[in-house]
């Protein structure tokens, strides 16, 4: 398939538009072919107007045709071959494993909904029979089920092309729970969208659904401003800065109706190292940490930025193997010039901090956008001195923190800001500790690791990948994993409804093939 940098709207292609930008081989500064066209109001406009006029009907999809469309996206998205592939990888200089392995995630989590779809868990269907006899009051009869909350804004992530972008895991929560989407797709990676975008649009056309159920633009931030404030946008999906999630959810909240923004943004993702886990392992330890660190050049949300534990000399011998292996790095091309700006702006900022002392550099990239590693410690008393060192660098820079004691671990814990996870390296000699810390952790993280490291989400039903705030902007959701699903979804009770007006999974005869509670009882099909 060959790019053309048009703008699509639902099936309508718009040939010609002013095409002014262009994509950017992160690895070499080079301007890749073709120029891309931004979308203005108007066309957001007509998105949003195809989306709505989509929504009864592809909300009313029966589960398997839903299921059977988002299983089809993905046998697009593997039809692409390896034009995919090599598009990716130019657009974001990552290597092709990655990218094939991206690809291979974003495919699975389309099939893990329609997995989930098909099951029908997640419409948490609920009946209270009719009580007419009841003294004093009789009780209705009761039915709850969720529907789809209308048509979403996504906005892809640039560190992750496919799985967090046009057809990543908000695009596919929001598909599975009945809601069209419109997708402004990220300018680090048009091409890479464009060609997502013509699968995802493909499958559209293969399953009979409609046109706007499936939007991809491109733009700036005002592109994706619009978006947000359309009224007939009513959910939001995001991945990126703290600053930009912020925006949309400001932008959100100040609509005259305000929609929930479901943003991704910021994560230090605190190791902490169990002294008996240092003691029998510390030189593993320090080398692994650095593994996950520079893990996509550090351009994971999860990337461990925080490394906490008691000063001692077995935290000497982790630092030392740490810095041993920091020495080591030679840095890939970060994603895009911004992100490289900011990473090694956050950097120097560390280094020219005076409460803290750089034990370790990465050697000096050769080439545009290379991110120089860099390992730092400080004392906790520091550390809780200056709020600043607890913000992320989104890159491959870290900062180990010398506690003096317990009670100091659980005290720079409890000011840590909300986080994606927590990860505890232990050994069974630990557990006393660990009991004290994993209450407080829950508090803070998504998601609690024992003995692994944060970078490598699995796309599961378990899987929580969201967090209290800054990690997310609403810490009750989850941007992987099946839950993802019910950011989308609300409830509507149906009152003594007459069995031919009720939804067909709340009529009798359906319930009895669908997971659901009855007067309180959780019943399964069959
Ligand atoms: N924590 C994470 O998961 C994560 C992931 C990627 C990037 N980042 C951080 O974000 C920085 C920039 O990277 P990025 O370009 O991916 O993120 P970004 O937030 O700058 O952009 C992400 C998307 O949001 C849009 N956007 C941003 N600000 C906006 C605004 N005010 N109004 C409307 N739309 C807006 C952009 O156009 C883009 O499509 C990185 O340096 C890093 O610090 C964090
Ligand atoms: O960058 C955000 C997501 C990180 C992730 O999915 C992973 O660590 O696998």
């Amino acid at each position: 398939m060959a790019l053309t940098g048009d703008i699509v709207i639902g099936s309508e292609r718009l040939s010609g538009r002013a095409a002014t930008f262009r994509a950017v081989d992160p690895a070499t500064g080079a301007a890749l072919e073709p120029a891309f066209a931004f979308a203005g109001e108007a066309e957001v406009a007509r998105a949003c107007a195809l989306a709505e006029d989509a929504f009864d009907a592809y909300r009313d999809t029966t589960p398997e045709a839903r299921a059977a469309f988002l299983e089809a996206i993905g046998d697009e998205i593997m039809a692409l071959g390896d034009a995919l592939i090599e598009r990716a990888c130019a657009e974001s200089g990552l290597p092709r494993a990655r990218i094939e392995g991206e690809r291979g995630r974003t495919v699975g989590q389309l099939k893990l909904f329609a997995g989930v779809v098909r099951a029908g868990n997640w419409l948490d269907l609920r009946v209270d029979t009719a009580l007419p006899e009841r003294k004093p009051l009789a009780r209705s009869d009761l039915r709850q089920r969720h529907i789809a909350l209308g048509p979403v804004a996504v906005f892809g992530a640039s560190n992750f092309p496919l799985a967090f972008s046009v057809a990543g895991g908000d695009t596919a929560s929001a598909l599975a729970a009945g809601c069209p989407v419109v997708v402004k797709g990220h300018p680090a990676h048009p091409g890479t969208g464009e060609l997502v975008g013509e699968a995802v649009r493909k499958a559209v056309a293969s399953q009979g659904l409609p046109a706007g159920t499936f939007t991809l633009l491109l733009g700036a931030n005002e592109t994706g401003a619009a978006l947000v404030r359309d009224p007939r946008i009513k959910a939001v999906g995001f991945t990126g800065s703290r600053g930009g999630g912020l925006a949309l959810v400001a932008l959100a909240a100040a609509r005259p109706e305000p929609i929930p923004v479901y943003a991704e943004m910021s994560s230090v993702n605190p190791v902490y190292l169990m002294p008996g886990a240092l003691a029998a392992r510390a030189e593993a330890l320090g080398k692994a940490f650095v593994g996950s660190l520079t893990m996509g050049a550090g351009q994971f949300c999860t990337n461990p930025g925080l490394v906490l534990a008691l000063a001692g000399p077995d935290l000497d011998r982790f630092v030392g193997a740490a810095a041993t292996a920091m020495q080591d790095y030679a840095p890939p091309a970060m994603l895009t010039p911004g992100i490289h700006a900011a990473y090694e702006a956050g950097r120097k900022a560390l280094a020219g901090n005076g409460r803290v002392r750089c034990v370790a550099e990465g050697k000096v990239g050769e080439g545009a956008n290379r991110g120089t590693g860099a390992l730092f410690v400080a004392e906790a008393a520091d550390f809780l001195a200056d709020e600043a060192l607890s913000h992320e660098v989104f890159g491959a820079s870290s900062l180990v923190v010398r506690c003096r004691d317990i009670e100091e671990l659980v005290r720079v814990t409890r000011k840590l800001e909300g986080q994606l996870t927590a990860t505890l390296h232990l050994e069974p000699s630990d557990a006393d500790l660990a009991r004290r810390l994993v209450p407080v952790l829950e508090v803070k993280a998504g998601r609690i690791l024992a003995n692994g490291w944060p970078t490598g989400v699995e796309v599961s039903h378990a899987m929580v990948h969201g967090g209290p705030f800054p990690a997310t902007s609403d810490g009750r959701s989850t941007s992987v994993g099946s839950l993802a699903i019910r950011r989308f979804l609300r409830p509507v009770c149906y009152q003594d409804l007459p069995a031919e007006l009720l939804p067909e999974a709340l009529r009798d005869a359906a319930l009895a093939g669908l997971p659901h509670m009855m007067d309180g009882k959780a019943v399964l099909p069959g």
